[in-house]
């Protein structure tokens, strides 16, 4: 497969047609104004703005804890099991459309029980359009619970203890939410845990936070995947050890630039990340609220970074399907249909 014979200009349509797997998606990040107001009406909630323009226009980010604060306020609007289908579905269907085969979904429960949404109401709901979207869109998918790393372990345990009855509905742990002040090692008796329980285990580390925040993570808590992870680079030995490990970052581009982890997309360094041999991959993080989905995400990168071509393009989404949590069998299956995709692209 010659890779290179594929000209840079057939690029976008590629990118877009190839498929992929997404493993950094939190589920209430793809809540868009329209679906907000929607709920809110039919769930009698009053919003502070009169519009969804209104509350698109305030989608002006600083940095991750002003994401945060808007992010969970949109959430408040979700009340009912129907709410989180709805959500779910909706998300699923656009995946669908931009041709991902597979997705690990993350869900933020203590996010909807704090406010006095029952914990079945969250994961029957999203479980419900999981389920549809394998039977109906034939697209895998499945669910990765995060603890919010802003709040207390304890409160991470009890969380724990509420999904344990729903264990077959989720296949992992995350970590989210404000990483500055809120280190790995406060986690490390729920990941130890978790583990136990033979859950799988990844967490958010090296977006805002420092790169001794992504070793720990591996240390600590022994997370199999690392969410962001781009401030590896500050650290030379961290970049060695993640290449020869094999450890999978998940990064998005279009949220580094909104939550300004970096000034530009020009200015990324996932070209970097592959170059030293990292399995990075692209995803889309909380489309609605950083202006695209997984597409956009890929196209955009690949408009901005000149390093990035075919061969690349090819690696991305060879490696969402090398880094998912899925059974070896099906991993094979996905990358030969990968290839026979990419082999089509080159005889054109
Ligand atoms: O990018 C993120 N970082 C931390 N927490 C989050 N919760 C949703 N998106 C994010
Ligand atoms: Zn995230």
């Amino acid at each position: 497969m010659n890779l290179a014979s594929i000209p840079r200009q057939e690029l976008p349509d590629i990118l877009r047609r190839m498929p992929k797997a997404e493993l950094h998606i939190h589920i209430e990040g793809s809540l868009e104004p329209e679906l907000i107001f929607a709920m809110a009406r039919r769930n009698g909630i009053e919003l502070p703005y009169p519009s969804v323009e209104a509350l698109r226009a305030a989608y002006a980010f600083t940095d991750l804890q002003s994401f945060l604060d808007i992010y969970y306020a949109g959430a408040g609007v979700l009340i009912t099991e129907e709410d989180f289908f709805d959500m779910a579905w909706s998300y699923l269907v656009r995946a669908r459309e931009e041709n991902v085969i597979h997705s690990e979904i993350f869900f933020d429960p203590q996010t909807h029980t704090a406010r006095g949404v029952p914990f079945a109401a969250v994961i029957n709901g999203l479980d419900r359009a999981v389920r549809r979207g394998r039977e109906e869109l034939g697209l895998s998918a499945s669910l990765i619970l995060c603890f919010l790393r802003h709040l207390s372990e304890a409160d991470a345990l009890a969380t724990l203890e509420q999904a344990l009855p729903f264990r077959d509905k989720f296949i992992g742990v995350g970590l989210d939410s404000g990483e500055r002040g809120n280190p790995p090692e406060k986690f490390a008796a729920v990941f130890g845990r978790c583990r136990e329980l033979g859950l799988h285990l990844v967490a958010h580390a090296g977006e805002e936070g420092p790169a001794r925040y992504i070793s720990d993570a591996l240390d600590l808590l022994k997370a199999e995947r690392i969410d962001h992870g781009v401030r590896c680079l500050e650290d030379p030995a961290l970049v060695a050890r993640l290449a020869a490990e094999g450890v999978a970052l998940t990064v998005c581009p279009l949220s580094n630039v909104k939550l300004k982890v970096f000034p530009e997309l020009c200015r990324h360094n996932i070209g970097e990340l592959l170059a030293r041999g990292i399995v990075a991959t692209i995803n889309s993080d909380d489309p609605a609220y950083f202006g695209g989905y997984l597409n956009e995400n890929f196209t955009a990168i690949f408009e901005a970074l000149p390093e990035l071509g075919a061969g690349e393009a090819y690696r991305l989404a060879r490696n969402s399907f090398e880094a998912s949590f899925v059974p070896e069998e099906t991993r094979k299956g996905w990358i030969e249909g990968l290839d026979s995709f990419f082999a089509g692209c080159c005889a054109r």
